[in-house]
């Protein structure tokens, strides 16, 4: 259904978006043409605002009116969300259910973008109950989170649309406490607070200057503009201990590691214990077992994975047996100097750089773990991990559709998938994180 009215410049429009799309977004039909609906939930009648019109086969728009609320509708329990930043961008959404939009994102990601077929999917669990909690109501899970500074040196969260930064309202999904009395430091304008919670809950706050401005420099505008952002946010930026140290202890299992507060730390309490477990339960299922061998964990961190591996023999789940060593290879220097103490005494080998480089000279893996960023491994890497030809391979991917291209081009390498698990690691937003084993397509069933 649709119909068109004009507000001020922009066009309305009243539809019902029927599916989620990976953005967050509701996605409906207008004239035979899709339309990603920000604010909507699927299935609702609403009336939108075309935001966006500038693509032949697709539109943006914000939805302004809930004509026929959907029963999954709910009013966001978060405040800084409610006034326009973009932390919990699904808020309004019951978060049992958003987990089964995302169970539907992910299939839809992995059908068409991964390749799989229905039947396949069916027989991995690809299904609505396929994403877990990781046992919380959707709030205050985050022990690590990063505000932006306006130009009254007030914190606070990124605008959901736009550079601005929305002030004076708080996000549930940090940790109770976490954001108490940032209003009474004495910030820099434009620069950024990254606030990060302790394994003792205790808060470390550090201050990042403002970025220096990095010119676009590209006859191609929006490029230009993107390459600048990301050469932006790539700098080295001084750092300004404003409370607590400038590193953070973080426990999994038996290990704990000190991370820098500025560095990478899952966010979510419980995905590093999560994640660790499901990698080695599903190498134990894979009778993958490294045993004595050589395992890779690329994209490594600060080793949690390392850890994991190392420790899956003394793990009532993992029952996999203990590598002989573990490459870890991982391009922040901070976070290999928090692995190189937690793993002073065990078989660990550091490596920094790039990926890509590095692991193409290490020795044979029997497995590889790789949880790379958000743009995913690519095919180089996925080349160098197929090409050392290991007998597991499990893939962590915290963007859906770059998981399903990676998982596609280690099908075409001659690997095939035996198991997908799926966690709601981000809580009333629309991000999932999904973790993969892979095996050699020759060993069969
Ligand atoms: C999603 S994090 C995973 C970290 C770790 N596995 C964990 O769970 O704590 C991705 C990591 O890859 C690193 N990284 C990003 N691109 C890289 C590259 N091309 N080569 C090596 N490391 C890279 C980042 O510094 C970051 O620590």
């Amino acid at each position: 259904m649709s119909t068109h009215a004009s507000s001020g410049d922009h066009e309305e429009v009243v539809l019902r978006p029927d599916r989620p799309a990976n953005g967050g977004e509701a996605v409906g039909r207008l004239d035979g043409r899709v339309v990603f609906v920000r604010g909507a939930v699927p299935g609702e009648l609403v009336r939108a605002r075309i935001v966006d019109d500038r693509q032949q086969r697709f539109a943006r728009a914000d939805a302004v009116e809930i004509i026929e609320p959907s029963r999954h509708r709910v009013d966001s329990p978060c405040d800084a969300a409610r006034h326009g930043a973009g932390c919990c961008d699904l808020g309004f959404i019951d978060p049992a259910h958003t987990r089964e939009l995302k169970a539907e994102i992910l299939r839809d990601a992995l059908t068409r973008i991964g390749g799989f077929g229905e039947d396949e999917l069916d027989d991995l669990g690809v299904e609505p109950g396929v994403v877990a909690g990781l046992g919380d109501d959707g709030t205050h899970w985050r022990v690590r989170t990063r505000l932006g500074i306006d130009a009254d040196g007030r914190a606070g969260m990124h605008a959901a649309h736009g550079p601005g930064i929305v002030a004076g309202h708080r996000c549930v999904a940090p940790e109770a406490g976490m954001l108490d009395g940032l209003d009474d430091l004495a910030l820099t304008p434009g620069g950024d607070l990254v606030v990060m919670s302790d394994m003792d809950g205790r808060r470390h706050v550090t201050e990042l200057a403002p970025p220096k401005p990095v010119r676009a420099g590209s006859r191609r505008a929006a490029r230009g503009r993107a390459q600048a952002a990301r050469r932006r946010r790539e700098q080295p930026r001084a750092e300004r201990v404003l409370e607590g140290d400038a590193t953070a202890a973080h426990r999994v299992g038996e290990r704990t590691w000190r991370i820098p507060v500025a560095g990478f730390w899952q966010a979510h309490r419980a995905a590093p214990t999560g994640y660790a477990r499901a990698v080695v339960e599903m190498i134990a299922a894979s009778s993958g077992s490294p045993a004595g061998g050589v395992a890779w964990d690329l994209y490594g961190g600060a080793g949690v994975f390392a850890a994991a591996l190392l420790d899956a023999a003394t793990d009532p789940g993992g029952g996999g047996g203990r590598p002989g060593v573990v490459h870890v290879v991982e391009s922040d220097t901070s976070a290999l100097d928090a692995a190189a103490d937690t793993f002073a005494a065990d078989p660990v080998e550091l490596h920094r750089g790039e990926v890509a480089a590095v692991a193409a000279r290490l020795p044979s893996p029997d497995v590889v773990v790789l949880d790379p960023p958000r743009t995913g491994a690519g095919a180089t890497v996925i080349d160098v991990v197929a090409d050392a030809d290991p007998g597991v391979i499990v893939h962590v991917g915290c963007d859906i559709g770059r998981f399903a291209r990676d998982l596609s081009m280690f099908v075409d390498r001659g690997y095939r998938v035996r198991e997908i698990r799926a966690f709601d690691a981000f809580p009333l937003t629309h991000h999932v994180e999904a973790i993969a084993c892979l095996v050699p397509a020759r060993r069969g069933m």
